[in-house]
C-alpha cells in the first residue's frame, strides 16, 4: 500500500528536521521538500509594501511539485531507487511519501491525496526568534517577517480553515524527540489501517 503524508505548518516550526527524521525510521520512504519548488529570484513579485513576494502560493512552482508528486504515485518503486532511498526487499508493498512544506493544503491539486495533514505551529514569538536565526538562500531583508511572511502565514491558514481542510495539529514546542515518536506511531497506525 502507499500513502501520502503532509507535514506543513509554519515556517520554523520544525517540519524539516522532522520529516528528515521520519524518513530513517519508515520503510520505503521518499521525501518531497516544497522549498525545492521556489521559482527564481527574478520572478517572484514586489508588493506594495515593498517586499518580494516569497510566502506565496505564486511564488512555487506547484505544477512541478504535482508533476513530482504524480511520478511518486505511477511508480514508487522506481522514484525510490532514482532518488536514493533503497528499497527494502521485505516490505516491498508499502510505500510512504513526505510532503513537506509551508503551503502544502492550500493548493487545490494536492489537498486530496494526503492520507494525514500534520500541521506545526509555535507561538509567534518563537517562530520569529527561530527565523531571525535562520540563514536562508536569499535573506530576509528587516522587516519581512512581521511586514509578509506573518501576515501571509495567517492569510492562508484562515482559508485553510474557511475551507475545512482537516490537519493534525502538532505543537512545534515539543522536543524534536517528543515530536518524532507522536508522529511516527501515528503514521504506522495509518499504515496499519489502511492495510
Ligand atoms: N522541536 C524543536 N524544538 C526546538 N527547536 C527546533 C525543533 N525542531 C526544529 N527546531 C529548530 O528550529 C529551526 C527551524 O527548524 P526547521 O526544521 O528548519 O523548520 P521548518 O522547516 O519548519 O522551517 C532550526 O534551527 C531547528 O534546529
Ligand atoms: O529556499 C529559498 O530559495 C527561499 C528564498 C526566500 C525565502 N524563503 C523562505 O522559505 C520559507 C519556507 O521555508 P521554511 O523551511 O522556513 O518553512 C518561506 O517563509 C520563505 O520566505 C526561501
Ligand atoms: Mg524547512
Amino acid at each position: 500500500m502507499k500513502i501520502i503524508v503532509g507535514i506543513g505548518g509554519m515556517t520554523n516550526g520544525g517540519k524539516t528536521t522532522l520529516t528528515n527524521s521520519l524518513q530513517k525510521a519508515l520503510p520505503n520512504c521518499c521525501i518531497i521538500h516544497q522549498d525545492d519548488f521556489f521559482k527564481p529570484q527574478n520572478q517572484i513579485a514586489i508588493g506594495e509594501d515593498g517586499f518580494k513576494q516569497w510566502d506565496v502560493l505564486e511564488s512555487l512552482d506547484m505544477e512541478a511539485m504535482v508533476s513530482t508528486v504524480q511520478a511518486w504515485i505511477r511508480d514508487p518503486q522506481k522514484f525510490a531507487r532514482a532518488h536514493g532511498v533503497s528499497v527494502q526487499p521485505d516490505t516491498t508493498d508499502t510505500h510512504v511519501l513526505l510532503l513537506e512544506g509551508f503551503l502544502l493544503y492550500s493548493y487545490k491539486p494536492l489537498v486530496d491525496l494526503y492520507s494525514r495533514r500534520y500541521f506545526l505551529t509555535v507561538p509567534y514569538e518563537e517562530c520569529k526568534r527561530r527565523r531571525s536565526n535562520r540563514s536562508y538562500m536569499v535573506p530576509d531583508p528587516p522587516g519581512l517577517f512581521d511586514g509578509h511572511v506573518w501576515p501571509m502565514y495567517q492569510k492562508y491558514k484562515q482559508e485553510m480553515e474557511e475551507d475545512g481542510v482537516e490537519v493534525v495539529h502538532l505543537d512545534g514546542m515539543k522536543s524534536r524527540d517528543e515530536l518524532f515518536h507522536q508522529v511516527l506511531e501515528d503514521i504506522r497506525n495509518t499504515l496499519l489501517n489502511s492495510s
